[in-house]
């Protein structure tokens, strides 16, 4: 079996490569996903059915190492098997970025790749379904210049959205406390309060996920072959003088036959944040002092292949309201760290600055010092100007209203804290080491516990919302007292935190000399034909959710991949 070439991992990034690739007759292109089809799944179709596919056999759910900075515990990093992936199981925000962490990835030295290069691709990604008058009059604002409406990715606003005022009740009470409406948070300015379209349907009330996006519409093309419940095992090698040559990937299929899938271009490895650092371990990409004593014969000597892992923390408030809703949707809200910090900030980000090169030096170590603290400390810095100079939101609030209930889940969205990703033996299919390293840094908990009393004694505790809400079901004060401590706050955080299932950085894209994996064509240092395009190549988190963005890297790398054709 040869192909010209080969996408490993069916999922939201690869599926877009696949389809884009094939969209030339005289390419053929080879997808092997380790997933079947979803397709009628109610789990993953059900657009209220959020969490209903966690712990099923369409979830991968890593697991961490032990996390030693958060009570030792250890989180499940969900992630789907599935032709169309993660995005199968996923929250379905549509979410994209701010504007000016996307030219932080040209700062860093990837030429090419800042926010005006990339929003074409955002918008030809999208088909945004505009807004009935009804959903306009229960809140919802768009820029229809923010917006593509003819790409494969079907967003739009769900018609089950909450009817009445609650929009306007959480706007009024934000913009009581200094957070104003934000009309559109999808145009690269996120700061504020708003309604957050999704990856749906919405006129077949369908999930939007990647397959049906990407690859069900075009998945009768003569030159595109996807090979489900099939899993990679690594790579082989064509030549190993000069820059590697890939000549395919080893493949198991679930009945257990081994075989060789061979690629007469190239290999794009698109398995996801969680998978793709460890093939190109397997395969003999990455650190040797991992991969000596694991009986991997080293390709390609690159010890940052699984550094800079980074994920975020989410913590979730309930409250009881008196006003019994129709219907359920979400609301978004993206503080500053000035509106969280108020009259505290300045002095915060003195404190924060003068612990940068003490994060470095912890993280340079943490990283089994292949990235230099120094390197760390240009990255930082680059984060804490994004946070403390400049707009960019510093957390996340979610807050979905459904019933007589709002829930909020939040998160801190830039944490400084880093970790790592690596094989634990040269099987395959042992399960690896991940550790993000929750909590590491002050910072990062500094944030959360500002973000809880933000919660509970700002948002909830101001009109009109006060009003409307009766009393806070968790954690509740008999578990975090009213006034609690910042300790306090502390253990309860760390002992009710969840990953935010959004791991990058793994394969980070950035100059080889500062840690990168990946060069600004997203292809691995060392090889000649081996690509990764997934959410391991961002360097930093971005403040949207993910796949959004995702998407556009894709359809990006899509038109790299043909320039090079
Ligand atoms: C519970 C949850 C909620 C989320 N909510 C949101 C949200 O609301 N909005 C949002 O934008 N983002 C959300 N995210 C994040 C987002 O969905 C993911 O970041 C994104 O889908 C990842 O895309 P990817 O292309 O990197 O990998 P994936 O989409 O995970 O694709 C990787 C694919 O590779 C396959 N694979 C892995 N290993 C192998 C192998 N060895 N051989 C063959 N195939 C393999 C996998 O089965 C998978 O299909 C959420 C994530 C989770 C887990």
């Amino acid at each position: 079996l040869t192909y010209d070439y080969i996408i490993v991992g069916g999922g939201t990034s690869g599926l877009v490569i696949a389809n884009r690739l094939s969209e030339l007759s005289n390419v053929t292109v080879a997808v092997i996903e380790a997933g079947d089809s979803v397709l009628n799944n109610p789990n993953v179709t059900d657009v209220g059915g959020y969490g209903l596919a966690f712990g099923t056999d369409i979830d991968w759910a890593y697991q961490s190492t032990n996390q030693t900075y958060a009570r030792g515990a250890t989180q499940t990093l969900r992630a789907a098997k599935a032709i169309g992936g993660t995005s199968t199981i996923n929250g379905m925000a549509y979410a994209r970025a701010e504007d000016v962490q996307i030219n932080a990835w040209e700062t860093l030295g990837n030429k090419g790749w800042d926010w005006d290069s990339l929003l074409p691709y955002y918008l030809k990604s999208e088909n945004f379904e505009i807004p009935a008058a009804f959903q306009i009059t229960d809140g919802v604002t768009y820029d229809p210049a923010d917006h593509g409406e003819s790409g494969p990715l079907d967003t739009g606003y769900l018609f089950n959205i909450v009817n009445g005022t609650i929009a306007q009740t959480f706007n009024e009470t934000y913009a009581n406390v200094g957070i104003p409406w934000n009309g559109d948070i999808n145009s690269g300015k996120m700061h504020g309060f708003s309604t957050v379209p999704k990856t749906v349907n919405v006129l077949a009330n369908v999930r939007e996920d990647a397959a049906r996006a990407y690859y069900w519409p075009i998945a009768n093309r003569s030159n595109l072959v996807l090979f489900p419940n099939t899993s990679a095992t690594k790579l082989v090698w064509k030549n190993q003088t000069g820059d590697a040559t890939a000549a395919g990937v080893h493949v198991t299929s679930s009945n257990g036959t081994v075989s060789t899938i061979y690629a007469r271009k190239e290999v794009i490895l698109s398995a996801g944040a969680l998978r793709s650092s460890l093939l190109l371990e397997l395969s003999g990409v990455g650190n040797p002092d991992i991969l000596t004593p694991l009986d991997i014969p080293v390709v390609v000597d690159l010890p940052t292949v699984g550094e800079n892992l980074q994920d975020q923390m989410n913590n979730a408030f309930t409250f009881g309201s008196n006003n019994t809703l129709s219907g359920a949707d979400s609301f978004v809200t993206y503080p500053t760290v000035g509106d969280l910090f108020t009259n505290s900030t300045s002095t915060f980000a003195t404190t924060i600055a003068s612990s940068l090169s003490e994060y470095a030096a912890a993280v340079s170590n943490a990283s089994n010092n292949v990235i230099s603290s120094s390197d760390l400390l240009d990255f930082f810095q680059i984060q804490y100007d994004l946070v403390f100079n400049t707009s960019t939101p510093l957390l996340e609030l979610f807050t979905t209203a459904a019933g007589a209930v709002f829930s909020v889940q939040y998160w801190i969205l830039l944490p400084f804290s880093r970790g790592n990703i690596h094989i634990s033996s040269n099987d395959p299919t042992d399960a690896a080491i991940i550790n993000p390293n929750y909590f590491m840094l002050d910072f990062d908990l500094d944030v959360q516990i500002a973000a809880s009393k933000f919660i509970r004694d700002t948002v909830m505790s101001s009109l009109p919302l006060s009003a409307e809400v009766t009393a806070e079901s968790s954690p509740g004060t008999s578990v975090v007292a009213n006034n609690a401590s910042d300790d306090e706050w502390a253990t309860y955080i760390k002992s009710s935190y969840r990953s935010n299932f959004h791991p990058v950085g793994a394969t980070a894209m950035m100059p080889r000399e500062k840690g990168g994996v990946v060069d600004n064509a997203l292809k691995v240092y060392g090889t000649a034909n081996v690509r990764v395009v997934d959410a391991g190549i961002l360097p930093f988190q971005v403040c949207g959710h993910l796949t959004s963005t995702l998407y556009a890297v894709a359809e990006k790398a899509a038109d790299l991949i043909k320039a090079d054709m």
